[in-house]
């Protein structure tokens, strides 16, 4: 259930299933059942339901579900949108199996629309091609001006399923039900917030459809912690990796000191922390399990850099976007070390990426670039606004060379080689985990994940699933909080998210 589908490969996947022998009447009545159902959940038995019904076969799924739910005793009203005349296909079929009225939408009075239970929206979904305009514009701001439950079909009607974005005004739905897998507007933003409580359900789409129809991402999950480093009983702390990480000057100093005591936390054996003289004294009490070690400048990290047990490194947190830290990140770029650049790392580089790209590209090790919205305009611009964030992470991954971690909400991670099954979309991700220090947390945990051995090896499905494994963990340790959450909150949670996804390798003794 993982993979996520654009309305195009989904169609893909429908039309595979059609011509492999299943009727396509057949998907639109489970797809319509699977609506009913969740209505039926949503409004007391009996109750008043308005179901407005588009000109395709979204709503050819509108009059299924109206069927079904009339049958079932509730009081049902169907209003089209467009010339029901016009109807073609399974969604003429599923309009004649409709026995009661069918008023035209514009003649509704939206005032009335108080007085129903449920709204059920299925007036466009997969088949959106524009933004919305005119009466079906006007239909939406009055489904949304009621303030009534709305269960939407597939997807909140005006919403872009492949972008997650409304071109004209879209319905803002209380439930949605969408078919066999989510699409990528269920998840990015705006969309996810339109979406409401979401629904997966199974139609029937052939099991080879997805193979043949292609798919765009995959979610993260549980199940990314089969990446965890499998360590050995009798591990020695450098077989579990070291990190290196680079602090900053004394006034943002703590950003390096999340970044490392949780790279820590992650598994890895050590964590050499290299803080410029200013910053070398104090706090050792607080973190007396990391190392540190003196970096004033570019020629100190090197000379750092040189240790070969070092297995990953993470450099931006705290650190100021000069010259300086561009030295820094061309040293650490000439390391064979995993590397993760975020903050002042990315930042410093505005403007100037060719010679940053270059040696990402030259180099053997994964590389990663963790940028907020904010960062990712300045090193990529922001002027291809016809791609879903997937697809310009994608981009971005391809054209820098780098494994990059979109943040946000809806953090999107992608290798350089674009492929779907390198490519994540994150959604556990609490809205307070956006707080100070949260990033340098997200640095610390997936430096400490990608030290660890087993990481190391060259393949980019792993190291794509071991940057998506981080990004998933900082969303779940960032939960229990609730809105009180501050970065430090994470570490503890941190323990506490491992503890409960590894598995115990301990050999109980009955005594
Ligand atoms: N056999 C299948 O392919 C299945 C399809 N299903 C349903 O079919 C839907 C997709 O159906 P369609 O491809 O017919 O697409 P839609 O029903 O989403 O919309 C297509 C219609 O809307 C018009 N349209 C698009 N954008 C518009 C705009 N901005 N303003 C006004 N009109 C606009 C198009 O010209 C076309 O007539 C899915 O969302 C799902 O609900 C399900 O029944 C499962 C099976
Ligand atoms: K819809």
């Amino acid at each position: 259930m993982r993979e996520l589908l654009t309305p195009a490969q989904m169609g893909a996947c429908d039309a595979f299933t059609i011509n492999h022998g299943t009727p396509g009447i057949d998907l639109m009545e489970r797809a319509g059942q699977a609506v009913a159902d969740v209505a039926k959940a949503m409004t007391p038995k009996n109750g008043r339901v308005l179901v407005l019904a588009g000109p395709g076969k979204n709503g050819g799924d509108g009059y299924v579900a109206a069927r079904l739910l009339a049958s079932a005793g509730y009081d049902v009203r169907v209003a089209a949108l467009g010339d029901t005349r016009k109807l073609e296909g399974d969604a003429k079929w599923a309009f004649d199996g409709w026995n009661g009225d069918v008023l035209p939408a514009t003649e509704l009075d939206t005032s009335e629309f108080a007085a129903y239970g449920l709204i059920l929206d299925a007036l466009f979904g997969a088949g959106l091609t524009r933004g919305l305009d005119g009466a079906a514009a006007a239909l939406v701001q009055a489904v949304n001006h009621a303030e009534k439950p709305v269960l939407a079909v597939d997807l909140p009607s005006g919403l872009d399923g492949r972008k997650g974005q409304a071109l004209g005004p879209a319905v803002q739905a209380t439930s949605t039900v969408t078919f066999h897998r989510l699409k990528p507007g269920h998840l990015l933003y705006p969309g996810r917030a339109l979406c409401g409580a979401i629904r997966v359900a199974d139609i029937g789409i052939h099991h080879d459809a997805i193979s043949a129809a292609g798919f765009t991402a995959q979610l993260t999950g549980a199940y990314l912690t089969e990446h965890l480093f499998d360590l050995s009983a009798d591990a020695h702390k450098y077989a579990r990796g070291h990190v290196l990480v680079i602090g900053g000057p004394p006034e943002k100093a703590g950003a390096g000191f999340l970044s490392a005591s949780v790279a820590l936390r992650a598994g890895t054996g050590l964590v050499t922390l290299a803080l410029p003289p200013e910053t070398m004294a104090g706090s050792v009490g607080q973190y007396p399990a990391l190392m540190r070690a003196r970096c004033a400048d570019a020629r100190d990290l090197a000379r750092l850099l040189r240790d070969d047990r070092l297995t990953a490194c993470a450099l931006g947190p705290g650190l100021t976007p000069n010259e300086a830290t561009r030295q820094m990140v061309y040293a650490a770029l000439d390391s064979k070390t995993a590397l993760v650049l975020d903050a002042g790392a990315i930042t410093a580089f505005a403007g100037m990426v060719t010679p940053l790209f270059e040696r990402i590209m030259a180099r053997s090790a994964p590389t990663v670039l963790t940028p907020h919205s904010g960062e990712f305009k300045r090193l990529f611009g922001d002027s291809e606004t016809n791609l879903s964030k997937i697809e310009r992470a994608q981009k971005a991954a391809r054209g820098s060379g780098a494994i990059l971690v979109l943040k946000g909400a809806d953090t999107v991670i992608a290798h350089p080689n674009g492929r779907a099954d390198c490519t994540y979309v994150n959604a556990n991700a609490p809205p307070w985990l956006a707080t100070a220090g949260s990033g340098d947390v997200l640095a610390g945990i997936v430096a400490g994940l990608l030290a660890q051995p087993d990481t190391a090896h060259n393949d980019p499905q792993h190291q794509t699933a071991t940057v998506a494994l981080g990004v998933w963990l900082h969303g779940e340790a960032g939960q229990p909080s609730g809105p009180a959450l501050v970065a430090t909150d994470l570490e503890a949670a941190l323990q506490t998210v491992l503890q409960r996804v590894s598995p115990s390798q301990f050999i109980a003794v009955q005594g």
